[in-house]
């Protein structure tokens, strides 16, 4: 690229670099600006249906929080959009043309779809840097990934991973000693590593401080756009502070969808206030 071209990208604040865009499956349709849709899903665990006819749309570069008692089926829901639960019955649409019922997890992942557990599992004996590179999408085993010399691509790619979760300055520090909220933000970059264009995130700010939770919800929210990012959190002060005025959240109830809007709709709606959020 030339030096004018690169500048004209830089002045253009609108412009969408190469390293913000996914490399999602190129079979990957989202004309209709819907990247997930659920559809009629259901499943059943002896009998008991933790999944109930469950209809839920993400927007493509949405970012979407998903509260609910326990129990309510959030995690049964993530497990089915990654391929680790099959349904009994109903559809699970990437964009319009991946059927992600069709596929199983390592698939799931290639086509697109991040999923990042509550619990961090970070390499603790390597260094911030060498967690990204395990990360990369190669085929290379951990000690030739290790020992190999990245090329400029990769380089660049790592240090604009460690820019975006803040661990620039940590990049050479091994991951065991990071903060707990540090060690949430590297296990996000990797998952970035894999350029998802869905990114599902599981109760983020457990065990994190203030000032960490703050971070991280401008993390996430610099995320979408680019990502669409469902969030699962029981926190609602960090839910709050991701919906702000204008974004979505749904409840979920016993296996469906109990209410959907913004948070102040969501907050003052009856039966949310009832068997969630309480008096
Ligand atoms: N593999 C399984 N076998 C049997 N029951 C299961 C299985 N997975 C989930 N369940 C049940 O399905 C219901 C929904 O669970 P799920 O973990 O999806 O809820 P959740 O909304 O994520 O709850 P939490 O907020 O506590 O994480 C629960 O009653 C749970 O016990």
């Amino acid at each position: 690229m030339s030096q004018t071209s690169l500048l004209s990208e830089v002045k253009d604040k609108n412009h969408v670099f190469s390293f913000m865009q996914s490399q999602a499956s190129p079979a990957l349709n989202v004309d209709k600006d819907i990247l997930l849709y659920l559809e009629g899903l259901s499943v059943s665990f002896d009998g008991f249906k933790a999944i109930n006819e469950l209809n839920l749309y993400i927007r493509d570069g949405e970012l979407r929080c998903i509260i609910g008692p326990n129990g309510a089926g959030k995690t049964t829901m993530m497990d089915i959009i990654t391929g680790k639960t099959q349904p009994d019955s109903g559809s699970a649409w990437f964009g319009q043309t991946i059927n992600l019922l069709e596929l199983d997890e390592p698939a799931i992942a290639q086509a697109g779809i991040g999923r990042k557990f509550q619990k961090p599992t970070v390499f603790e004996f390597l260094s911030v840097e060498e967690n990204l590179i395990l990360a990369m999408p190669d085929e290379r085993s951990v000690i030739s990934l290790l020992l190999a010399k990245l090329n400029g691509e990769q380089r660049d790619r790592i240090e604009e991973v460690l820019i975006q979760v803040g661990l620039k300055e940590q990049a050479l520090i091994r991951a065991g000693s990071l903060s707990h909220g540090q060690k949430q933000w590297l296990e996000i970059g990797m998952l970035l590593m894999q350029k998802p264009r869905l990114l599902l995130v599981d109760e983020p700010v457990a065990g994190m401080t203030h000032q960490e939770m703050d971070r991280t919800a401008e993390l996430l929210i610099s995320l979408s756009g680019s990502h669409s990012v469902v969030v699962v959190e029981h926190d609602m002060d960090f839910v709050r502070q991701l919906a702000g005025k204008d974004r979505t959240v749904t409840v979920l109830h016993q296996g469906s969808v109990l209410a959907e809007g913004s948070m102040d709709q969501v907050q003052n709606n009856r039966k949310v206030i009832e068997v969630y959020l309480g008096e």
